[in-house]
């Protein structure tokens, strides 16, 4: 038997967090690219998780969509134990992924992508949506959902035609189509042009507020600009979830990031001259 829909906590008292990782590991035989990872995040919030190459982000996103199961802890939905299903089963309630790797029917338009996605969530073929009515609703919806993104006026155009960046907002769109509580979005700005990159973030600081977004992204100008919340994993450990103010001013996360190889995305303006002077000398003995 199917668990209650906590898409809609209307009734109830609202859980605590939208979604409560609870010691959540991933062991690749020896390596622990994910070490009991224990985090909350808000309703509503923008929450991402950053951190150095393999640090374990992609790992712990796929443990959280369902993509990958866990060698230990618990993902909690809305205060629902999920860590028991499986990907397609937490989209039903209200957990919903996009992809770094577009999933898109290329050859559908996109009000097709759309409408596919709904159907596909409420488990309903076209022809089940009688009568007529109910599929004017759902085209309505569609079209709105479009229009949150930015498509409005592509809704015809096959999804193939689209350009990068469209296709991510496509991608955004699908996701809504679900109805999530909870979005993850993995690395939405990867491969964007600046311009496209400035349009997603103002589309996801935009999304409804009953919308909870959970962002894995490289970019950490758009993390900083956009989450009010930031987890930073290092090492497969959660090293701090803060506001960005905080995550910037952490010495910790700076060690992370210098440890790395490149850190000039953490910190843009003048990192070089906040350290300390290198230790080779120049011109001194050979
Ligand atoms: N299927 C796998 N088998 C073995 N090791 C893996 C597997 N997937 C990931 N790893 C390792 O787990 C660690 C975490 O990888 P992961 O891809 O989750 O990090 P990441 O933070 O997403 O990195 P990046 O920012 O480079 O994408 C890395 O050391 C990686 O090599």
């Amino acid at each position: 038997m199917s668990g209650p829909d906590t898409r809609h906590t209307g009734s109830a008292a609202a859980p605590a967090h939208a979604l409560e990782l609870d010691g959540v590991s991933q062991h690749f035989g020896h390596l622990k690219a994910v070490d009991e990872v224990t985090l909350q995040v808000a309703p509503g919030s923008r929450h991402a998780i950053i951190g150095p190459n393999g640090a374990g982000k992609s790992t712990l996103f796929a443990l959280i969509a369902g993509t990958r199961r866990a060698t230990a802890g618990r993902v909690v939905l809305a205060g629902q134990d999920v860590t028991a299903l499986r990907e397609h089963e937490r989209v039903q309630r209200g957990l919903v992924r996009t992809f770094q790797h577009s999933s898109l029917f290329l050859r559908g338009t996109v009000l097709e992508n759309i409408v596919l996605a709904a159907q596909q969530v409420s488990g309903q073929s076209w022809g089940m949506f009688r009568p007529v009515s109910r599929r004017r609703a759902l085209l309505g919806e569609a079209h709105e959902l479009l229009r949150q993104v930015g498509l409005q006026d592509r809704h015809g155009a096959p999804a193939g035609s689209l350009s990068h960046g469209e296709r991510r907002q496509l991608e955004v769109a699908v996701a809504l189509a679900c109805r999530p509580s909870v979005v993850m979005l993995d690395e939405p700005a990867a491969g964007m042009s600046p311009a496209e990159t400035h349009r997603l973030t103002e589309l996801i600081h935009d999304l409804p507020g009953t919308v909870t977004v959970l962002l894995v992204e490289h970019d950490l100008d758009l993390v900083f600009g956009l989450a009010d919340r930031v987890s930073v994993l290092h090492l497969g450990r959660h090293l701090m979830t803060g506001n960005p103010a905080e995550v910037r001013a952490s010495d910790a996360v700076q060690e992370a990031y210098l440890g790395a190889t490149d850190t000039s995305e953490l910190f843009p303006e003048g990192l070089e001259s906040d350290l300390p002077a290198p230790t080779t000398e120049t011109g001194g003995t050979p």
